[in-house]
């Protein structure tokens, strides 16, 4: 990963190990590394207990910034100096606006638009949901669909795009 100002999105399944890549990449930069957690605290007790994990392998180093909603208004607060920020997870942001019933393609536009521009290192962590059958469900594929077309917004723009399964990242970009 470039050392100066960049932007790298990392895509994975769940489980595929992408959340540890993104960090390692964040330790790898040797800057001050800024965590935003896009999941809300407090859903249920295995999300939470998910939450701990999470950040005991992170180690107090990190800075913890939650944000459900108002993820480009965070960038442009937080992005650029010594630090790196790194975004976990965009689906879950995406889903978030859509529960909030918000304008999720402006908000999208809004945020690929930002992390175009913004100095410094972002490091994006997003699901490959797009693999499987058609949902049945309306609001599922609306989900799918948001999330493909994020991707691929972000994926014009960041110097970098990773694909994670099994553990192990392939390079798609950069
Ligand atoms: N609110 C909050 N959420 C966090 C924190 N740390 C991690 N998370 C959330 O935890 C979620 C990722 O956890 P998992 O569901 O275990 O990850 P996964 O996508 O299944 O697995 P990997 O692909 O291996 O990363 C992300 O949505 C984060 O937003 C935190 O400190 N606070």
């Amino acid at each position: 990963m470039k050392k100066g100002p960049g932007s790298v999105l990392v895509l994975g399944g769940a489980r595929s190990g992408k959340s540890r890549f993104a960090e390692r990449l964040v330790d790898a930069s040797g800057l001050g590394a800024v965590y935003v957690a896009t999941a809300r605290l407090g859903e249920d007790e295995e999300m939470t207990t998910r939450i701990d994990h999470h950040r005991a392998r992170r180690g107090p180093d990190w800075t913890t910034l939650e944000e459900p909603l108002l993820l480009p208004e965070l960038l442009v607060r937080e992005a650029g100096g010594d630090r790196v920020i790194l975004v976990d997870c965009l689906t879950l942001w995406i889903t978030n606006l859509m529960l909030e019933a918000l304008d999720v393609e402006a908000r999208c536009d809004e945020l690929a638009e930002r992390v175009a521009n913004l100095p410094g290192i972002i490091i994006l962590v997003s699901n490959e949901v797009g693999m499987g059958i058609v949902p049945e469900n309306r609001m599922a594929r609306d989900f799918r669909d948001h999330a493909g077309r994020l991707h691929q917004k972000l994926g014009e723009v960041v110097d970098e795009v990773y694909l994670v399964a099994a553990g192990l990242p392939m390079k798609l970009k950069g």
